[in-house]
């Protein structure tokens, strides 16, 4: 049988059940009735409501499907699975990393208050951690027992604790064991973009309820390398070069006293005070296929078709997913064709310089009109070199976080995918 178990769930004290697998249908398709032409890997659902069995699938880009066979191998999987379960509930242990300074500040008691009561009332065994200063969360995800939580890291704060967690996996020499473990996110930060491009979630108590769920998302991983400096940095939501890494660096100043605003505030001041980057990219479109996994480490051979760039960027973003931010507007999306598990990246390359241009840029991409901008360069590729060759700025941005490092900085996909646990939220739900 061409199907792993992914999750389960068995609602306590009723007779409800619902059980995911992975499946992939070019193994076995003909045991599959009917199977869209996309789908690569997705996850099959089978939910019972006391009578009812309603198999659904979903294919690796959310959407649902029909399912009409159901595989008696599925139903004595379920039976044995019951009888694991203890009162009708299953035991799952994870482990809860906390970020009390992400956000207002507050992110310890919306856990304790909201969050933990959910995930306790559905069986969950937590140990909860909270971090003392920047990089335990990565020394964490490094260095535990991967066995004391084999159903998740829950990860409560911002998309910069998140990253923290999974550079902490993505090192580890059980890399195997460790990609497997999946990742939740409780967003209590000043910007949870990837929970909120990715699983289509804003608040902590949705979170908790998909956590509870127990589907899971496949998410692509990135990687910059700066061979010169020996460092690496992985990453889930972006990397950016320019204006946005200046604003980066310059909110965390304000973060005291103003919290997620502060993103605002060091916007503008460095919009009074504008300098010019500039940068020579270079990158390698992607050209018919999708990129397999294992291609990450990019080859650099000279008979690729890699185009450069040369001269003044507002700025360089390199995106893994849509990129929304919980702060601006609903249709502020700065990658829109991006795809979380496409096994490509997306690149924005907004040329030149100056305020006015930046205010064009700025509004233009509240209202999803940016990519029509004669100044705005939108490609997908599957690799992006990044070299700073003014004075003015070395930061990289990766998914919220600063890096500085000299020397070019390459940018491509990890040879392996990460699990959220959620599911991915669809266009126009
Ligand atoms: N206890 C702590 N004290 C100070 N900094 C911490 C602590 N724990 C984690 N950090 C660091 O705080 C930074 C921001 O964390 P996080 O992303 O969780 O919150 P945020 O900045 O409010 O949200 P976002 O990154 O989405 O804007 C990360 O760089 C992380 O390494």
């Amino acid at each position: 049988m061409a199907l792993s178990r992914a999750s389960d769930l068995v609602y306590k004290n009723t007779r409800q059940w619902r059980q995911t697998f992975k499946f992939s249908p070019f193994i076995e398709p003909n045991r599959v009735s009917y199977y869209p032409k996309r789908a690569r890997i997705g996850q099959l659902v089978l939910q019972s409501n006391n009578k009812t069995v309603d198999p659904l699938i979903y294919d690796s880009r959310g959407r649902k499907h029909c399912f009409k066979e159901v595989e008696a191998e599925f139903m004595s999987s379920k039976c044995s699975d019951d009888d694991s379960s203890t009162n009708g509930q299953v035991s799952r242990k994870v482990l809860v990393v906390l970020n009390p300074n992400s956000g207002h500040g507050r992110s310890s008691q919306i856990f304790r208050s909201k969050v933990q009561p959910i995930l306790q009332h559905a069986g969950f065994e937590m140990d909860v951690i909270e971090t003392a200063e920047a990089g335990h969360a990565l020394a964490l995800s490094y260095t535990i027992d991967l066995m004391t939580c084999p159903n998740g890291i829950i990860c409560v704060g911002g998309d910069g604790i998140v990253n923290e967690v999974i550079n902490g996996l993505l090192r580890r020499k059980d890399i195997d064991k460790a990609i497997s473990v999946p990742i939740g996110i409780i967003p209590t930060g000043s910007d949870n973009s990837l929970a909120w491009s990715v699983l289509g979630i804003k608040d902590p108590v949705s979170a908790a309820n998909a956590i509870v769920e127990g589907d899971v998302t496949s998410v692509d991983v990135f990687a910059v390398r700066w061979v010169e400096a020996n460092l690496m940095q992985f990453g889930l939501t972006a990397a950016c070069f320019g204006f946005v890494s200046d604003v980066l660096e310059l909110s965390e100043n304000y973060r005291k006293y103003f919290g997620p605003i502060r993103y605002l505030i060091a916007g503008l001041i460095k919009f009074l005070s504008l300098p010019r980057y500039i940068f020579e990219v270079e990158y390698l479109p992607l050209t018919g296929e999708k990129m397999k996994q294992n291609d990450a480490s990019v080859p650099r051979r000279e008979e690729e078709n890699w185009v450069k760039r040369k001269g003044e960027f507002i700025g360089i973003l390199v995106c893994n997913h849509a990129c929304k931010t919980v702060q601006g507007l609903n249709s502020q999306i700065v990658a829109p064709r991006s795809v979380h598990n496409d096994g490509s990246l997306d690149l924005l390359l907004v040329h030149g310089s100056g305020w006015w241009r930046l205010l064009v840029f700025y509004i233009a991409l509240q209202f999803g009109r940016h990519l029509s901008l004669a100044f705005v360069e939108y490609v997908k590729v599957k690799s992006v070199k990044v070299t700073s060759t003014g004075t003015t700025q070395k930061g990289c941005g990766i998914d919220g976080e600063l890096i500085y490092a000299d020397g070019p900085a390459t940018c491509s996909l990890a040879p392996h995918q990460l699990k959220l646990l959620g599911h991915h939220h669809r266009k126009g739900k």
